[in-house]
């Protein structure tokens, strides 16, 4: 009977990079390794770095995108998904044959070797979502003063002409 395995492409895989959802790959398979992260000898925060999702520092992303970082709207929280195979991390490590045999339990497909293999970078920035449903904090400090100097022209101007009748 052939065996049918599953297939992911990179960018579904690059979806699972959290702590509760924790898939890595490795020479094109893929593993799901959320069970296991608190497990591993070699920590997981390797494991979760491996999955390829990183968060650039405020220095990083000022000097890669000008125009963002503090005081600007696009701010501090750019996070990057891009999937990697971490074969050669898992080679570094000089993982033992216990080790190899230990990672089949955790094996749930392949990469599909049709999809692309390298997705295009997203870009998460919290503060752009942010923006995007609540209105800017600027404008909104913008109103705050501005009725109430409103308000008070108008009392000034009302209660001027009130004088001049009398
Ligand atoms: C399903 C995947 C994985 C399994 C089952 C696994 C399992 C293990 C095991 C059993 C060890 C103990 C040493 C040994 O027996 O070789 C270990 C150590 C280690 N692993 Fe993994 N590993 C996995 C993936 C990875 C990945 C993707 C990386 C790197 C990105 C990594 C980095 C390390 C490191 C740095 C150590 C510590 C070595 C040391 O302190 O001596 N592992 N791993």
């Amino acid at each position: 009977m052939p065996i049918i395995t599953k297939l992911f492409s990179m960018e579904e895989a690059a979806q699972h990079n959290t702590k509760d959802d924790c898939w890595v790959i490795i020479d094109g398979k893929v593993y799901d390794v959320t069970l296991y992260l608190d497990e591993h000898p070699g920590g997981d925060d390797v494991l979760l770095t491996a999955t390829g999702m990183f968060t650039l520092s405020i220095t990083r992303l000022k000097a890669e995108m000008p125009g963002t970082g503090p005081g600007s709207r696009i701010n501090y929280c750019m996070r990057f998904i891009e999937a990697k195979d971490a074969k050669e991390e898992f080679e570094d490590a000089g993982h033992s044959q216990d080790a190899r045999d230990l990672m089949e339990k955790f094996f749930i497909g392949e990469l599909d070797p049709s999809a692309s293999t390298i997705p295009e970078s997203k870009v998460f920035s919290k503060k752009q979502e942010q923006a995007d449903t609540i209105p800017n904090i600027k404008d909104l400090s913008l109103l705050y003063w501005a009725a109430p100097v409103a308000i008070a022209c108008i009392s000034v101007v009302v209660g001027f002409l009130y004088l001049r009748k009398k």
